[in-house]
């Protein structure tokens, strides 16, 4: 028997940061609005990405820093202690309960229905087969993704760690192996050898952060392999046999024996099982969407679709960034206003998505990117000039560390006079890339750049080292 019908402006499908950002949206604008969940409020991000991956990563991080200082290096007589670090990672999930992100939605006004939900057909939701949620205006498809893992002989017999293992694990492998040359198997390779796995690396390429400019992933494979890590690349796995340890056959170069074997080689759509079918969509795609997250093949105005599930960028902050737009279109078109979603930088489209996020790989050292990379910009066709600086050479770097090593790059457009990307590799500079996000997004000018003053002696100062490179060098 089909449930009786509950009626609401908005039905939000995910409650990761992208639905509950969408849900915070249309609840603060008046729309009543529901969220439905099946595992924890709070998404991924909270319980098994960024959160536990940084509360895992940060006491290496710190540790290294102290080890480089002369004087604090001394106070330092030992290790990581592995119980209190995984038990500061532990704090950071609130041992993996919801109670506190169930509470902020209580406060905000939005209801919540735990539970499965699909499609059913236009406008509906489908939870568990028991409660039927209608929304007036719209359905945010809010489901974010999920390990991708490819199909190779003996992996599912292996039960290989995926990104939740590898950010929720109570105990540390003696050997584990990373399949992956991405953010996870960096970031995650980083964690555990700072907790003391002797941890391998396999990268099926020639280079790691194939996204970044090279030498972020030159930079951070150096670090890794400073810290113990050994890295290997243009390494397949062929086929995986686990009897106790896992024993991985490497295509041409013999085979590697491990305790637990990470697989970081990507993301699928979560969407192969939320009812697509009933709306005339195939199942497991990922959705398109226009820069208000509006799906584009769905007619009516009604489905968006933020987040992961969207393929635009799989970032937390990116996914908020588009729950924020697409909240305020959803809104505007229930108040029957026709958003422009065409204006670049506008109120209705998601414009930074395209012009290049912003994201630090939190490793060590650190790597932190925005806009284009010099290959990008001229693939775009931009007639651009890379500024490279060794941030070694800034006092703050040297000041911050002994023996400091870290680049950084601007790509300046040379028609408009503006930076449309920058990098940053070395210890600490996740904290610099805001300014270039302002940079590049604010499309500042490089004359008026000179009157952003830098204070010293602090690692900023690289922008005016910057400035005196592309001068100086014509
Ligand atoms: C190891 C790791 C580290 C990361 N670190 C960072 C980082 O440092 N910074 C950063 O910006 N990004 C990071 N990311 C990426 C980030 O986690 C994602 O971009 C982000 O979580 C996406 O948010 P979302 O809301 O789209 O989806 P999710 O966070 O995946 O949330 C989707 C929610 O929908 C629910 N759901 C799915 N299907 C249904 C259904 N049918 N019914 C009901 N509920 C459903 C799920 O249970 C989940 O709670 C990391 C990713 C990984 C794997
Ligand atoms: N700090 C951060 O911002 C952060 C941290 C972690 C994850 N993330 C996000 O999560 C997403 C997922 O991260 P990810 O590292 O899983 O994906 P990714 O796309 O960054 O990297 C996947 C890696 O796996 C490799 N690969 C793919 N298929 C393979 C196969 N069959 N065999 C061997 N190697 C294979 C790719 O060549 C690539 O090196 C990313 O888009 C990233 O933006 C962000």
């Amino acid at each position: 028997m089909t449930p009786q019908p509950e009626q609401y402006d908005v039905v939000v499908l995910g409650a990761g940061p992208a639905g509950e950002n969408v849900a915070d949206r249309t609840r603060a604008a008046g729309l009543s609005t529901v969220i439905v969940e099946s595992q924890l409020v709070g998404g991924e991000c909270s319980y098994w990405a960024c959160i536990p991956s940084k509360a895992l990563l940060r006491p290496g991080s710190a540790l290294a820093h102290v080890r480089a200082l002369p004087g604090a290096k001394q106070a330092v007589n030992g290790g990581l202690d592995t119980a209190a670090v995984l038990a500061y990672r532990d704090e950071f999930t609130s041992h993996w309960h919801d109670d506190g992100q169930v509470e902020w939605l209580r406060s905000a006004g939005i209801d919540l229905v735990r539970g499965h939900g699909r499609l059913a057909g236009e406008r509906a939701v489908l939870v568990d087969d028991e409660r039927l949620l209608t929304a007036r205006h719209a359905v945010a498809v809010c489901t974010g993704s999920r390990p991708a893992l490819p199909h190779i002989p003996g992996l599912a017999e292996a039960h290989p760690w995926t990104s939740r293992d590898a950010t929720s694990s109570a105990v540390v492998p003696p050997r584990l192996a990373v399949v992956g040359g991405g953010v996870v198997a960096v970031e995650m390779a980083a964690a555990w050898r700072s907790l003391g796995s002797e941890v391998t690396v396999l990268a099926r390429g020639g280079r790691l952060l194939g996204r970044m400019e090279s030498f972020a992933g030159e930079l951070v494979a150096e670090g890794l392999r400073e810290a113990g890590v050994d890295v290997r690349f243009h390494t397949e796995v062929t086929a995986l046999h686990r009897d106790g340890p896992v024993t991985l056959t490497l295509g041409g170069d013999g085979e590697l024996v491990a305790d637990q074997v990470l697989y970081a080689t990507g993301r699928l759509p979560r969407t192969d099982d939320i009812g697509m079918e009933s709306i005339g969509l195939s199942p497991g795609n990922w959705l398109d969407v226009d820069d208000s997250c509006l799906v584009k093949t769905v007619q009516g105005g009604w489905l968006y679709a933020v987040g992961d599930v969207n393929h635009r960028n799989l970032l937390t902050h990116q996914g908020k960034y588009q729950a924020r737009i697409a909240g305020a279109a959803i809104v505007a078109r229930a108040r029957g206003e026709q958003p422009d979603t065409s204006v670049r930088w506008g109120e209705y489209a998601a414009s930074a998505d395209t012009a290049g996020p912003p994201q630090v790989v939190f490793t060590e050292p650190e790597a932190a990117a925005v806009g284009l990379t010099l290959d990008a910009a001229e693939r775009a066709g931009l007639r651009v000039r890379a500024i490279d600086y060794e941030l070694g050479q800034v006092s703050g770097a040297s000041l911050y560390t002994d023996g400091y090593q870290g680049r950084a790059r601007i790509v300046l457009d040379l028609e408009r006079r503006v930076v449309v990307g920058a990098t940053f590799v070395g210890p600490a500079v996740a904290e610099l890339l805001h300014s270039a996000t302002v940079a590049v997004v604010g499309e500042v000018p490089i004359d008026r750049l000179w009157h952003a003053v830098p204070a010293f002696p602090t690692i900023s100062e690289v922008w005016l080292r910057l400035l005196e490179t592309c001068r100086d060098s014509g």
